[in-house]
């Protein structure tokens, strides 16, 4: 099987390759078209008298017949007809720009007292907000692009890792099962055709309500989203119902933000309650699985993977290998579901049974999903998570499934649990040794990479340590936390290598036949970020050309 190839079986595929916003924002840096944003193209037109009578806002300046057509959070995103939100941020207040935006064709500017004393004389009415613009954001911009109540199924998934996985899985899973997908990523945003990079992990509202109208528009039946804990805490989801919303793990990250897991774990946790979903599915393998599940304000299906634990649905692994995982679900009353997907790792199922679990929870039958596949497997391709490069040249000496080629998988995992499932899976299934490699952020949770790297050092037998995204910091300093963890653990043979190019190239001469080789860290990115600069980098593309230097791609 080489299912994870783009362009081959995957509803879910890419159609061009994606380039970071902050890519576009510099090439384009006042942009039109939808590159930085997927909007209606016939949006309704709401009138700004009436939405500042429905949410108590102020007005300051004449708002009498003005209409707006769409919202933006950003002076350089306007298009014309836009109510522009001009927020209080953590370097500048959005008002300080409405004189761009009203340039752009902005009809007036929601904001709050200082923001309206701020863009005096910027030639644009204010809606003025008596509390934080974020706290209505969500609502007027539900309100402007009429999406208070979708015709959509929608689901919500949330948890520490494997969030983009589900998102996609879901989105396989609603293709395989007759209905539209659209969906919400790390790594892009959706609707049919339409794909563009993502910047943030859940978007701001204004910019959210934008995409769910024109998937209303492209008649999506089911959307996936994936929801961060920054994303609940700063209103990003207000205005959207969820009709399921999904926990599958929970383990240290963000710390930088949220300063301890408890506040992060309850950030997760909000998400379970009636203003944000009507039920939800909980992973319960945990001690914090079972708190959400616990303390949940909405009802919730238990996913157990342990034979016999308490809960309402089954998960056991059938058969594994690096080709994939095959597994039986099993539910209430009889309801269950054999397939596979075809990406390594015990917690990929786990995914995978989640998704299904919440198309069930939904309304939409497993048997109607299964009518879709052949055999049960579930056509996934997510861009890089676990993602093959070897793959794609089938050059494989041994055939695919084949224990004697080189593997070469580039992943998305950047914190401690993903490296220790990654890592506990390789070991269940690798034919040969597994070379890992690896880089930290920098300006993020720096109190996780001592952790990193005993994990990392634990679960490989040649471990090599390079440069991800150093940000302001120095990356000597960085590789050296990873390196103290990485020794200290005294398993496997540890290589400091700076520079990711090198250090693909080191992995590559490195491994023999039946080694496996994982670049945790960039996935599907296409930049490196160094003091301050964006530079473009690839893993993906780097790692395919080492390989064909090697003779093991054509
Ligand atoms: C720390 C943080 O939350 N930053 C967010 C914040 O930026 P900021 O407060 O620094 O904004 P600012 O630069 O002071 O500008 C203030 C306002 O002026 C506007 N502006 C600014 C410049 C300009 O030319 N025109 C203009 O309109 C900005 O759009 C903004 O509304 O407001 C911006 C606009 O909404 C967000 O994009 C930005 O998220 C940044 C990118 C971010 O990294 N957020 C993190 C915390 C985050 O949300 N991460 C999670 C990750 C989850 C995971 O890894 O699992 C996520 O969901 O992505
Ligand atoms: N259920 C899971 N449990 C643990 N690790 C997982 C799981 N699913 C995926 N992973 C690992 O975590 C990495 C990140 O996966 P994914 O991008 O799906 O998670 P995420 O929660 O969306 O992360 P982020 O919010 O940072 O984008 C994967 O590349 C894989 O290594």
């Amino acid at each position: 099987m080489s299912h994870r190839r783009p362009g081959r079986t995957s509803p879910c595929r890419s159609p061009t390759r994606t380039t970071s916003r902050q890519r576009l924002r510099r090439q384009n840096p006042v942009s039109t078209d939808e590159a930085l944003s997927i909007r209606p193209q016939h949006p309704e037109r709401v009138h700004l008298p009436d939405l500042a009578a429905r949410f108590d806002l102020a007005s300051d300046g004449d708002l009498s017949g003005r209409f707006a057509t769409g919202v933006s959070l950003n002076s350089r995103d306007v298009r014309p007809g836009d109510l522009y939100i001009g927020m209080p941020g953590a370097r500048r207040h959005g008002a300080e720009f409405a004189a761009q935006a009203a340039e752009r064709g902005a009809v007036a500017m929601l904001t709050d007292g200082p923001g309206a004393r701020l863009a005096v004389g910027a030639g644009l009415p204010a809606l003025v907000s008596p509390v934080h613009p974020r706290e209505v954001m969500g609502d007027v911009s539900a309100a402007v692009y009429g999406t208070e109540d979708l015709d959509a199924k929608v689901f919500g998934v949330t948890g520490t890792n494997g969030k983009t996985s589900v998102v996609y899985i879901l989105a396989a899973l609603l293709g395989a099962a007759g209905i539209t997908p659209g969906l919400s990523s790390t790594a892009e945003r959706r609707v049919g055709d339409t794909v563009i990079p993502s910047d943030l992990t859940s978007p701001e509202a204004s910019e959210l309500h934008g995409l769910l109208a024109r998937m209303r528009e492209e008649r999506v039946g089911g959307i996936a989203i994936e929801v961060s804990a920054q994303a609940v805490v700063r209103h990003r989801l207000d205005g959207v119902r969820f009709d399921v919303v999904a926990f599958n793990n929970f383990s240290q990250d963000h710390l930088d933000e949220f300063g301890d897991l408890e506040t992060y774990f309850a950030a997760k946790s909000r998400l379970f309650g009636p203003e944000h979903a009507e039920r939800g599915v909980v992973v319960v393998d945990t001690p914090y699985g079972q708190r959400i599940a616990r303390e949940s304000r909405i009802p919730v299906t238990r996913l157990a993977t342990e034979y016999g634990a308490d809960a309402d649905w089954h998960l056991a692994v059938t058969r594994q290998s690096l080709d994939g995982v095959s597994f039986v679900l099993q539910g209430p009353h009889g309801a269950h579901f054999r397939g596979s997907v075809p990406l390594f790792g015990r917690f990929m199922a786990e995914n995978a049974a989640l998704a299904l679990i919440m198309l069930h929870e939904a309304g939409i039958p497993l048997e109607r999903v299964a009518a879709g596949l052949t055999r049960g497997r579930i056509p996934v391709y997510i861009p890089g998570r676990l993602e093959e490069i070897t793959a794609a040249g089938e050059s494989a000496e041994a055939g695919e499934g084949g224990s004697g080629r080189i593997r070469f998988y580039v992943d998305y995992g950047h914190t401690p649990g993903s490296f220790r499932a990654c890592l506990d899976a390789l070991g269940e299934v690798a034919p040969g040794r597994v070379i890992f490699m690896f880089g930290a952020d920098g300006d993020r949770d720096t109190t996780k990479r001592e952790e990193m790297g005993r994990i990392a050092a634990e679960g490989s037998d040649v471990l090599i340590i390079c440069d991800y995204h150093p940000r302001s910091e120095d990356p000597a300093a960085i590789r050296a936390q990873l390196l103290a963890g990485a020794r200290a653990a005294g398993r496997a043979e540890v290589i400091e290598e700076a520079d990711p190019r090198v250090a693909v190239r080191r992995a590559v001469s490195l491994a023999q036949p039946g080694d496996v080789i994982l670049y945790a860290g960039p996935g599907h990115e296409d930049y490196q970020e160094v003091a301050g600069r964006h530079i473009p980098y690839s893993a993906r593309d780097e790692v395919r050309g080492a390989l064909r230097e090697a003779g093991l791609l054509p």
